[in-house]
């Protein structure tokens, strides 16, 4: 982040931006897409995030080219998120841990994307095996889609003193704080909180600064969050933002050299945005 700023662009081969890059919508279409991004911008971006759907959509195919794409990542020195957003009972989360953390595993990127809504504790195998592995995790908290305000915002019973009981997304954020506690410059159990969300973190009580962790902030670009929404949604956590952006980005390929300036005023806006 500091290197390169504090942008991160999805890999989304959406079936229109395939269309409109010349490739076919199929595995080896995906496979093409994910590539070019890659050779556009390996080495250039603070970390890329293919996005696991875009992906499955073609099966098996589907999946090995999200494996050569990471492979690509990897080989090109830039970090990857897989967007995969997996979260499950803890015996089902061992082997998705497995299959996304594990040293060696053809999915493995640098972090991975969990929901914590089976409970935080159910991602125990993630957590216990991306901090083995020397890998991330990005925890869903604050989601950049307003259909998720009816989950996170949520709220337990007032106590006895009719004091308002914690928001879901504070607890979540919590519990990520105390895996980070100590962690110098700061710890490797993220949460994603959108580039979207306004004021929701003060409005649901939840401290981003405690986390002490990377906050990815998708919702950049297509989504509509800009400069000004990067800079009011995170307060003093603001340093801390990874923004990303996908179509945003993606929408100005296949040309290698305009993806590159697409990439580079994005990361730029964020930078003033985030690191003023
Ligand atoms: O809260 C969230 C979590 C994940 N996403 C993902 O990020 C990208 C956004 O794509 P854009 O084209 O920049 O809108 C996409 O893969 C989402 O699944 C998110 O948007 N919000």
């Amino acid at each position: 982040m500091d290197e390169h700023g504090p942008l991160c662009v999805g890999i989304d081969p959406h079936a229109s931006l395939l269309e409109a890059w010349g490739l076919p919508d199929t595995a080896a279409g995906v496979r093409d897409f994910g590539l070019r991004v890659v050779e556009a911008l390996g080495g250039k971006v603070a970390a890329v995030k293919p996005q696991a759907a875009f992906f499955e959509r073609h099966g098996s195919r589907g999946l090995a080219a999200l494996e050569d794409v990471l492979a690509a990542s990897a080989a090109a020195g830039t970090l990857t998120i897989v967007d995969a957003k997996r979260g499950d009972i803890g015996s089902t989360m061992g082997a998705y841990a497995d299959a996304y953390l594990r040293d060696g595993s053809p999915l493995a990127g640098d972090a991975l994307t969990v929901s914590p809504y089976l409970g935080f504790g159910s991602l125990a195998p993630a957590v216990e095996l991306a901090a083995a592995t020397g890998r991330g995790l990005f925890v869903l908290c604050l989601t950049s889609n307003k259909e998720g305000a009816e989950v996170q915002h949520a709220r337990s019973l007032p106590d006895a003193g009719g004091h308002l009981g914690a928001s879901v997304a504070s607890v979540m954020a919590a519990h990520a704080a105390v895996l980070n506690a100590g962690a110098e410059p700061m710890g490797s159990v993220g949460l994603v909180v959108g580039a979207t969300v306004g004021d929701a973190a003060r409005a649901t009580g939840t401290d981003l600064v405690a986390v002490n962790g990377p906050l990815l902030a998708p919702g950049v670009g297509a989504q509509g969050a800009g400069a000004r929404e990067l800079s009011t949604a995170f307060g003093d956590a603001r340093r801390t933002v990874l923004a990303s952006s996908s179509r945003g980005v993606l929408a100005a390929g296949p040309d290698a050299e305009s993806l590159v300036r697409a990439a580079r005023a994005a990361a730029t806006e964020a930078t003033a945005a985030l690191r003023s």
